[in-house]
C-alpha cells in the first residue's frame, strides 16, 4: 500500500512538473518584455513594435521547466487591463528600462499598485532591470531603492532582482531560472 501511494506521488509531482507555471510579464511600455519574451522563445531580436493587447507563449527557458508566459502591452491608457491577467498567476516578471530614470517613479507606482490586488499575494517577483548596455542605466542597487523594493517583502512577494540586456540576451537565463525556482518553493 505504502509502495503505491509512493508511486503515485512520482506520478503526482511528473505530472505536475510538465504543467506550465502561469507567468505574468509587465512593465512599462519599451520596458522590453516583448523583446525579452521572444528573446526567450526564439533566441532571436525581434522588431518589436507596442504591444497593444497580448502575446502570450509557451516557453521552456530551463531544462525541465515550463512557463505560459502573458506579455500585455504597458502604454498607459491600457494599464487598466493588467488586472484582468492577474488570476492564477504564478510569478511576475517586471522589467524596467534601466536608462529611463524619468519614469522609475512610475515603474515603482505601477509595480506596487499591481502587487496591492489581492490575486497577487504571495506571487514571487522577478525584476529585470534591462537595458544594462545604455549609456546611464541604474544598477540593481540604484533600482532596489528607488523601485522601494524592500516593501515587498512586507506585502509577501519574495523578490529577486537582475540586470539584464535583452538584444544580447545577458540576464535573462538567470532572471527565469531564478523564476523557476521562486515559483517552485512557492508551490512547496
Ligand atoms: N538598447 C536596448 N534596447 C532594448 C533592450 N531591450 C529592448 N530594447 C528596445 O526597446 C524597445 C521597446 O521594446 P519592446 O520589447 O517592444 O518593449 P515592450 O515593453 O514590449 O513595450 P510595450 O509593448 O509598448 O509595452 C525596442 O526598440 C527594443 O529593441 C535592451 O536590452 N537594450
Ligand atoms: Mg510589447
Amino acid at each position: 500500500m505504502g509502495l503505491l501511494v509512493s508511486k503515485l506521488f512520482d506520478l503526482f509531482a511528473t505530472w505536475n512538473e510538465g504543467t506550465p507555471s502561469r507567468i505574468l510579464l509587465l512593465g512599462l511600455d519599451n520596458a522590453g518584455k516583448t523583446t525579452i519574451l521572444y528573446k526567450i522563445k526564439l533566441n532571436e531580436n525581434i522588431c518589436s513594435i507596442p504591444t497593444i493587447g497580448f502575446n502570450v507563449e509557451t516557453v521552456s527557458p530551463v531544462k525541465g521547466v515550463t512557463f505560459t508566459v502573458w506579455d500585455v502591452g504597458g502604454q498607459k491608457k491600457i494599464r487598466t487591463l493588467w488586472k484582468h491577467y492577474f488570476q492564477n498567476t504564478q510569478g511576475l516578471v517586471y522589467v524596467i528600462d534601466s536608462s529611463d530614470s524619468e519614469r522609475v517613479s512610475e515603474a515603482a507606482e505601477e509595480l506596487h499598485g499591481i502587487l496591492e490586488d489581492d490575486a497577487m499575494y504571495g506571487v514571487p517577483v522577478v525584476i529585470i532591470a534591462n537595458k544594462q548596455d545604455l549609456p546611464n542605466a541604474m544598477t540593481c542597487s540604484e533600482l532596489v531603492q528607488k523601485l522601494d523594493l524592500n516593501k515587498l517583502t512586507r506585502t509577501k512577494n519574495k523578490w529577486f532582482i537582475q540586470n539584464a540586456c535583452a538584444v544580447n540576451g545577458e540576464g535573462i537565463y538567470e532572471a527565469m531560472n531564478q523564476m523557476a525556482q521562486m515559483v517552485k518553493e512557492n508551490k512547496s
